[in-house]
């Protein structure tokens, strides 16, 4: 990516990995993502924040001899993991007369993870600040804003916030500010579910810390930056509430039809009681798509037959990654179908209790479904109903 002015001499000059699809060998990256990196040049220091992913050092240290530089005071780092912090030691390498500055807990990891020396780590406190010369960073502690060592740089006198992965997206774009937010805000759900989403309580905290700073411009790590900083705010104040929708998220997987149509039946139900419902075919679905729908859904159901006397594997994937990312969900059941015995419902059961939502009674059923069968799933739809009319906020 080439250097780009986010304002007067705070440069983006991190790099746009266009072709990524899976990122951390974990989540899907449907439009690729960036790795952002700034450089703020006082009157008498100069600091780069956040480094790159190892891969695309060239296009970081491109980017610093296009501006000049020759020499570093300071390497911020706001985030161990590696896709921030990995090209840190290089740069510690050729920038000899560089500090990198961080917080006590990310040092411990830095010296782990990458085999930083400690004493070219500088640590630095919460509220604390560096002086460049006319320009002034502040370091915000933000623990488990993904990591616990996370935190986030505000440099005052611009207004720009170095909010690390808070705010961020998996989107590579050639835009350096967001325009349309409705292009951008997918990608940025999909990021607060997979990432921020089990941590929901931290990040209110330090929206909560950041609330009387005069931020304009907010500049993430990954995807674009807002020089509307209302619009991100606003977004993940929402994800972030208590608040629930009247939507019911439904994974499902069927090998013999018996829980499809458990759950065609089922999903009518809800249309008919005035629920919003997502099923999603687990063989065949997004496992983003279903973390994004989980961010504001009061209720999940999941739809399983039994499979060598536990739930499909497919099914337990998604409940066990669905208990890791902690939505604020209030209602969990399941329904699905069986032969002749097993274990699926107590597994299930254990599985999402990790959310703390109320257990609404399943509908499990031996083979097909029959009209009494039918009849239960109406009836596990009207309850849903009933209890979304206690907790729904209406628009
Ligand atoms: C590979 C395989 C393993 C199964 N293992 C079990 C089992 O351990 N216990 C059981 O009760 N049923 C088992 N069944 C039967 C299914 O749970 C049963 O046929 C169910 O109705 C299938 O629901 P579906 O039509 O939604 O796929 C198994 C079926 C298959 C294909």
């Amino acid at each position: 990516m080439a250097v780009r002015t986010i304002a007067p001499d705070i440069y983006s000059v991190g790099a746009v990995d266009w072709e990524l699809r899976l990122f951390d060998a974990l989540i899907g990256t449907p439009q690729g993502t960036s790795y952002n990196a700034f450089l703020v040049i006082g009157q008498e220091k100069t600091a780069l924040i956040d480094t790159v992913e190892p891969r695309f050092e060239e296009d970081l240290l491109k980017n610093l001899m296009r501006i000049g530089i020759s020499s570093l005071d300071y390497i911020v780092i706001n985030h161990a993991e590696q896709d921030h912090s990995g090209t840190l030691p290089l740069l510690l390498e050729m920038f000899p007369g560089a500090t990198a500055v961080t917080n006590e807990k990310c040092k411990d990891l830095l010296v782990h993870l990458l085999q930083v020396p400690e004493h070219r780590i500088k640590t630095v406190k919460d509220g604390e600040t560096l002086d460049l010369g006319g320009k002034t960073l502040e370091f915000m502690i933000t623990p488990w804003v993904h990591w616990p060592e996370t935190m986030i740089t505000f440099e005052r006198e611009q207004g720009v916030l170095f909010s690390c992965d808070l705010f961020g997206s998996h989107l590579a774009t050639s835009e350096l500010f967001v325009r349309d937010f409705t292009d951008v805000i997918g990608p940025a759900k999909r990021y607060y579910a997979e990432i921020m989403m089990p941590f929901a309580a931290s990040v209110r905290g330090a929206m909560e810390k950041i609330a009387d700073r005069d931020v304009r411009v907010i500049a993430p790590s990954h995807g674009p930056f807002y020089d509307d900083p209302s619009l991100i705010m606003d977004a993940y104040a929402e994800w972030s509430s208590d608040r629930v929708k009247n939507l019911v998220l439904l994974p499902y997987v069927s090998m013999h039809g018996s829980t499809r149509k458990m759950v065609s039946v089922f999903t009518d139900a809800l249309i008919e009681g005035g629920v919003e419902v997502r099923p999603f075919d687990l063989t065949s679905s997004d496992l983003g798509e279903i973390a994004m729908t989980a961010v504001d859904a009061a209720t999940i159901v999941i739809a399983a037959p039994t499979v060598l006397f536990g739930p499909h594997p497919a099914a337990f994937h998604a409940a066990y990654v669905l208990s890791a990312l902690r939505p604020k969900t209030r209602y969990v059941s399941i329904i699905g179908s069986y032969g002749w015995g097993g274990k699926t419902v107590q597994n299930l059961t254990d599985t999402l209790s990790h959310i703390g939502a109320e257990l609404i009674d399943p509908v499990y059923i031996r083979g097909y479904p029959k009209s009494e069968d039918l009849t239960a799933l109406r009836n596990l739809a009207d309850t849903i109903v009933k209890k979304h009319e206690g907790v729904i906020t209406r628009p």
